[in-house]
This record gives C-alpha cells, structure tokens and sequence, in this order.
C-alpha cells in the first residue's frame, strides 16, 4: 500500500535567532473539501492556495477516479465537477494514504450513492477507528460490504436506491463525523440533520453553503447547533484563495516563541474562530503575538502574525478549547516544555485516534527528551525548563513519530531551544499536510536537517 518509503530521520539543533517572513501552505481542511465540493459542483471551481500535500493530493485523485476533471493551470487548479448525483463508480479502491479527513468524508460522500466504493489506506489511517462515520451511515441505509475488525479499513461501502434522510447527534467532537453526515445528506432525498453539541470547525457549513446548497444552521438556548441540509440540491462551482493553516502556522510560531532572539511574520493566516485555540493559549501563556492586518477574505478571517520570542509561563488549557486547537496540542506541549511552571492540559480523549495515539507518543517524546510531564487517560501535564537546560537526547535517540507528521514537527521545534539535539525516527510524513516545512524552517534561520543513510 502506500507509504513504503524508507524511514528519513532527521535532527533539530539549537539554534540562532529566527528571523523572516513566511506564507504557510493552504489550510488542509479548506483543501480537501475544495476538491470535493468543487469535484461534485456543476461548472468550474478554481481554487489558488491549495495545499499541496499528500493528503490533499489522494483528495484530488479519488475525485478524479469518480469522474471529475481537475487540473493544474499555472498557480490555479481549475476544476470541472461532475455535477450533485452523478458521482461515477471508481474502477479501483480509492487510496487515501494517512489522510482521516479525506477518507471520512469521502465515505460520507459517496456513501448514500448506488454503487460500491473501498478505501483504503496506510497502516496509520488502517488502525483508526471508522465506525463513527459508519453508524450514522448505516442508519441512513448504506451497508458495509467488508471491514477490517472494529470497522477499520478496508473497507467497502454499498450505497442503498433511496438513502433515509436521518437526524444524527455527533456523540463526540468531531467535525469529520459532522461533515461525513452532511455529505451524506447532499444526495439523499428530504432534510438530513446533525445535531452538534460542541462546535467544531465549520468550514463544511460555511463551503457548501457558498457552493449553493440548502443548508442552515439554528443554535438553541443551551448552544447546540442544529444543522440542517435538503438533499439533492445543486451546487455550482465556485472560486476559492485557500488561506494559511493555522495548524501548521503553529510551528514556526512555537519554534519563534522559544527560540531566544526570535522575530517572524507569518502572513496570511486563517482566523476563522473555531481554529484559534492555540494561539489563544500562547497569548495567554505571555506570548507576544501581535495579530496585525486582520481582513476577511472570501468569507474568512485572516491575519498576520508577528511573533516574537518570549518568556512563556504555564496555564491550564480547558478542556472546552480542545476542540478549536485539536491539532495543535502536540505543539503547544513543546512551547509548554520551555515555559515557567506547569502547563496543565485537559479534555485530550481524541488525540488517542490521530495518526498515531498522539497523547502518548507525545508524553513518550517529551520523557525521552528529559521533560518531567504526566500522562492521564485525556490530559497531559508539562512542567517547563525556560532556557531548556538538560532537555534533548542528542542524536542517537530518536523520537517515534508512529506515522504521524504533527509528532515529527513538533519535536523537530522542541530540539531549537533543547541544550541537546533532539532526533526523530522518520519525517517522511511532514510531507502529508507541510510539504515545504524544510526549507521554510531552515530559510527562518532553524538548525533542522534530515539524517540520510551512509
Ligand atoms: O474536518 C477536518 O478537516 C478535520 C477535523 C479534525 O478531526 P476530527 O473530526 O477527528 O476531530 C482534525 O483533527 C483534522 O485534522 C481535520
Ligand atoms: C488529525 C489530522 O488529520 P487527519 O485526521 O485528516 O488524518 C491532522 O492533520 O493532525
């Protein structure tokens, strides 16, 4: 299957100051969903911005195996849809290689359609957990042909003649289950509606609403949101400038905070409130973070951000934040290992099911790096050395990564500011979601570079 590259370690050094001006690559959840959306629309979708990692990339070739025409004219992908209902069957499983967002919504996607689609993908995406995607959809009427154990991939869906529009409580924070659902409800007959009770990134709401589709969303009194889409409607393709991602704006961000002399500009940064979490926390945590030019874009906020080294002290993350840095916390820890005290973090039960159980390869990292931190079943503790004396394993003991880029960038941030080197295991998978993270760290001025065989 996919992945079989030969491990690539790589090793982070103390480092000068960091210095520059930077543009992250596109937001990933605003990438995949262009392809999607823009796959299914009727007409033309260009989209500048996209994300051009792994991940996205196995997006773009699902929906290219089910009839969609996408292409790459100059710095603009131009995207002709197949139309809302007329998705084709793929001839071959569809390979979604580490990616949870786009295999998720891709079931949800094609699954209320009549005909049979497999996924599959690598060991990382093989062992997490699809049965949140698929309850919902077996209630609508689409059976699951074959599954892995624990209803893992591979596995085959069979779309039913006329899927029952369901009204679906997301039982955890998710915005994958929430958008596989909504998907779903794109091509079944009448009103489909998820019910949210902790809000989760929105860009599937906002997105299928700027394509056309009926959808709207109520909240009630006690802020649960009630979100409503009528099936079989059309969508039109539309005209997307993907903004940064915040999720990967977040390293050179950490990296800048702890690295001593530090002053970078991250430009062009998506602020869209649901994925703000993070730097609410650094601000909190005495980062000095200047949020400059703030504009909406598209129908997004974005911003700049100036950030600069600073002396950070420890807080307590609340767990009710979790779901607007979901991503970030395996970064945010690191910033933690240089801070002043205890960085207490809680509500983490979705970390044990990224790519890798996130909350343990990050205490198992930090442990072998000398970080004194706690692991409970859904928080993690840090108590911070400023100055990283003693912090680092040097170059013979590499972290693992378990398949997970957001483990490999993270440490590779942490070994900026450690007294030692810190090594991880593979950074081949950087390239699923920050294909440029490289040479954009070591152009800021980071000591970072990849351990080839002799
Ligand atoms: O919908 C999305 O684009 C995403 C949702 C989140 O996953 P969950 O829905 O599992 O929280 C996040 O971790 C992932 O990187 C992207
Ligand atoms: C969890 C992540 O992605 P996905 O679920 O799409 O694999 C991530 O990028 O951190």
């Amino acid at each position: 299957m996919s992945h079989e590259a030969a491990p690539l370690p790589a090793v982070s050094r103390k480092s000068s100051p960091l210095s520059g001006k930077i543009r992250v690559p596109g937001d990933k959840s605003i990438s995949h969903r262009s392809f999607m959306f823009g796959g299914l629309a009727s007409g033309e979708t260009r989209i500048t911005g996209l994300l051009e990692g792994e991940d996205v990339m196995r997006t773009g070739a699902a929906m290219k195996a089910m009839g969609a025409h996408i292409e790459k004219h100059g710095d603009e992908w131009v995207i002709r849809g197949t139309g809302n209902g007329a998705l084709l069957q793929p001839q071959e499983p569809l390979d979604f290689g580490n990616a949870g967002t786009g295999s998720r919504l891709t079931m949800g996607l094609v699954g209320t359609y009549d005909m049979e689609t497999t996924f599959v993908g690598d060991a990382s995406l093989s062992g997490r957990p699809m049965g949140r995607v698929l309850d919902p959809l077996r209630q609508m009427g689409v059976q699951v042909l074959k599954a892995a154990p624990g209803d893992r991939m591979p596995l085959t869906l069979r779309g039913p003649r006329h899927a029952a529009p369901i009204t679906y409580r997301v039982p955890m924070a998710s915005a994958q289950v929430k958008s596989a659902v909504l998907l779903a409800g794109l091509n079944t007959a009448g009103i489909t509606t998820v019910i949210e009770p902790v809000m989760t990134r929105d860009h599937t709401e906002k997105m299928l609403q700027g394509f056309g589709a009926n959808l709207s969303v109520e909240t009630d009194e006690r802020g649960v949101r009630h979100i409503f889409i009528e099936g079989q409607g059309k969508l039109t393709g539309q005209t997307i400038a993907v903004p940064g991602d915040p999720s990967s704006a977040g390293f050179p961000l950490v990296a800048a905070l702890i690295v001593p002399g530090s002053d970078i500009t991250i430009e062009n940064v998506l602020m869209n409130p649901t994925r703000t979490g993070l730097l609410a926390t650094l601000q909190e945590m005495g980062g000095r973070i200047d949020v400059l030019n703030p504009r909406n874009e598209g129908g997004e906020d974005v911003a700049d951000l100036r950030v600069r080294h600073s002396d950070l002290k420890g807080v307590t993350v609340p767990p009710e934040r979790a779901p607007s840095m979901i991503d970030e916390y395996p970064v945010l820890a690191v910033a933690a290992c240089f801070a002043e005290g205890e960085t207490l973090m809680l509500g983490l039960e979705e970390l044990r099911v990224k790519e890798s159980d996130r909350l343990a390869a990050v205490a198992t990292g930090l442990k072998l790096n000398g970080v004194d931190c706690t692991e409970g079943e859904a928080t993690l503790s840090v108590r911070g050395v400023p100055g990283g004396k003693g912090l680092g394993a040097g170059k013979d003991a590499a972290v693992k990564t378990h398949l997970d880029h957001r483990i490999a960038m993270s440490f590779l941030v942490m070994g900026l500011a450690s007294e030692k080197p810190v090594t991880v295991d593979d950074a081949n998978m950087i390239a699923t979601s920050f294909p440029e993270f490289m040479d954009m760290m070591t152009g800021l001025g980071a000591s970072i570079e990849t351990i080839r065989a002799a």
